[in-house]
């Protein structure tokens, strides 16, 4: 039997009610506006903020995975140097040719989509509270701090070194082991190629992040359609932490890009992984390729899905920048060595803030 929003238990979020799931305040059949809780407006900084699509003599740079790992050794030296471009220009790149199936694909989203369609009772059991939790199902961002409530569910999970998924659905543990092992090792090779395209060694990140016990995350977000999309938030401006994360989505747009003070559309493009530059390869680079600050929108239409990988140091590396890459005169550390456990404690202490806990290293 369905249970509808009323049954659900509600949280307590700065003296208002909500509902546990964004998903489940969407089945009321009373909703037919925002519940003010959700009213997200911008700072008066934003209000004049621009919203287009990208430039045609400045498109989203896009990467041919194949010839990075299959080319001619010119191939490879081209997609390097390509990569670097797109790193230190835009910190995001639109992957295409990465050899990880449509049908794989697929069946991951299906079984997000089948795990958002348990009963809120099943998904409850994997509310976690702490940022270390291995498997947190959760709506908004962090209820007890975010001052507006966001569109969006979510179930987070990690899935190296050590790997977790949900019993339930049943194919979802098959899926994601699937899905988890195929995005590791695009991950392990786009860090190569981004490692040479610093003049650091291919091995340099794998070896100094320590990816061996290096932390993979799998984040699935759903954004069910909105009463009044524009005034509501799916995810608020931020970066991420890790040093890469790969995104994939179901087909509906809704994704961000914060590019020259302007908003950039991304469109869901099929066969394409989206990747975007994380705080912690910001840090590592010593700035030089810089994590992007990205948003979720919402829309009235569909519901749409996100499925974000993250591919991070180990908990236990420090992070700083790479030693070989500074120089006492022309480019001395900007950032201070944190601990990745430390950063993800600051993460989940703070509201999301477009890159403020990134601040919190910058020297
Ligand atoms: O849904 C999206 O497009 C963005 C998701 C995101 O930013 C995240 O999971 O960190
Ligand atoms: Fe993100």
């Amino acid at each position: 039997m369905a249970t509808t929003a009323s049954e659900v238990g509600q949280v307590q979020s700065n003296n208002r009610k909500s509902f546990t799931s964004v998903k489940a305040l969407t089945e009321s059949p009373q909703l037919t506006s925002l519940p003010p809780s959700y009213t997200y407006t911008t700072n008066s900084d934003d209000e004049h903020e621009i919203v287009t699509d990208p430039e045609e003599d400045d498109p989203i740079p896009v990467i041919d995975y194949s010839l990075l790992v299959a080319g001619t050794p010119d191939q490879r030296a081209k997609t390097i140097e390509d990569l670097g471009k797109a790193c230190e220009e835009w910190g995001f790149f639109m992957l295409t040719n990465y050899f990880v199936s449509k049908s794989i694909m697929e069946k991951m989203v299906d079984e997000v989509f089948a795990f958002f369609n348990l009963r809120e009772e099943e998904k409850q059991e994997y509310a976690g509270k702490d940022v270390m939790d291995p498997i947190r199902y959760g709506t908004s961002s962090n209820v007890s701090m975010d001052k507006v409530l966001f569109w969006r569910d979510f179930l987070k999970i990690v899935v190296h070194p050590e790997f977790h998924s949900p019993m339930k659905p049943p194919g979802f543990r098959e899926a994601l082991a699937e899905y988890s092992r195929r995005t590791w090792k695009l991950g392990k090779e786009l860090l190569r190629g981004i490692s040479e395209s610093l003049g650091l060694g291919v091995n340099y990140m794998e070896h100094r992040m320590n990816l061996d016990s290096g932390l993979q995350m799998v984040a699935a977000n759903l954004y069910p359609p909105c009463p009044q999309p524009e005034l509501a938030m799916g995810i608020p401006p931020h970066s991420d932490h890790g040093l890469l994360n790969l995104l994939m989505q179901n087909g509906v747009s809704g994704l961000q890009l914060l590019r020259n003070g302007k908003w950039i559309n991304v469109s869901s493009t099929s066969n394409c992984l989206l990747v975007f530059v994380s705080d912690h390869l910001e840090v590592l680079s010593n700035g030089k390729y810089k994590s992007v600050v990205h948003r979720a929108v919402v829309s009235n239409k569909a519901t749409r899905i996100s499925l974000a990988v993250v591919i991070a140091p180990s908990l236990d590396t420090v992070v700083e920048p790479a030693k070989e890459l500074l120089d006492s005169q022309n480019n001395p550390a900007a950032y201070i060595g944190m601990k990745h456990r430390d950063y993800l404690q600051l993460q989940s202490s703070n509201r999301l803030n477009g890159k403020s806990v990134l601040d919190n290293v910058k020297i």
